[in-house]
């Protein structure tokens, strides 16, 4: 049986948080691909960027997504950039089980990424990012969620009910 469920969306939508929250309530493992990369690397994600670059990022995190979705049950969180490139763009539409789209207002993106440093790209023009980036978690979706004013345990309820519907 698919016990899987994937988390997309802008930085600071809440995938690892959600996706952390969700495993301990439901004692999923729990997949983040920014994890499997620094792990891989033995570098935080600051340094990989430094180091090679996005396109080395990228695809050190196309690999991880792979990688990731061997395993079931699996819950597994995304990197927000992880649809820059078409080919995971095509592998997350194409799966049979939940992809959910996280999203949050700008606004919200500001107070809850205030003071972050491991993220390089949100020192840059992240409003124009998430413009360009817009349509793109909606084609590799098939669910939609708002985190926007709402609390960690509301959101892992809506996400087990995913979870409990039929796949995809
Ligand atoms: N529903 C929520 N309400 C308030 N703050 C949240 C919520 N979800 C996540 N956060 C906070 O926002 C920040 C970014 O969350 P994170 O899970 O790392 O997002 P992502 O992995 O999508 O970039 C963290 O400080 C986290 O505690
Ligand atoms: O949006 C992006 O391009 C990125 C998002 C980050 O993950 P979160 O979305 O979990 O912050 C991380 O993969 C890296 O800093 C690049
Ligand atoms: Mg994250």
């Amino acid at each position: 049986m698919m016990t899987q469920l994937v988390l997309i969306g802008f930085m600071g939508a809440g995938k690892t948080t959600l996706s952390q929250a969700l495993g301990a309530a439901t004692g999923l493992p729990v997949y983040d691909t920014d994890d499997l990369v620094a792990a891989a690397a033995h570098q935080t994600i600051a340094e990989i960027f430094a180091a090679e670059g996005e396109a080395g990022f990228r695809q050190r995190e196309t690999a991880a997504l792979a990688e990731a979705l061997r395993h079931d049950p699996a819950i597994i969180a995304t990197g927000g950039g992880i649809v820059t490139q078409a080919e995971n763009r095509a592998r997350l539409a194409a799966l049979a089980i939940p992809v959910v789209q996280l999203t949050v207002t700008p606004a919200e993106i500001n107070r809850r990424l205030a003071g972050t440093t491991d993220r390089p790209l949100f020192q840059e023009n992240w409003p124009a990012l998430l413009a360009a980036r817009q349509p793109w978690y909606a084609t590799s979706a098939n669910h939609l969620l708002d985190t926007t004013g709402r609390s960690v345990p509301a959101l892992v309820a809506e996400l087990q009910a995913i979870l409990n519907e039929k796949a995809g």
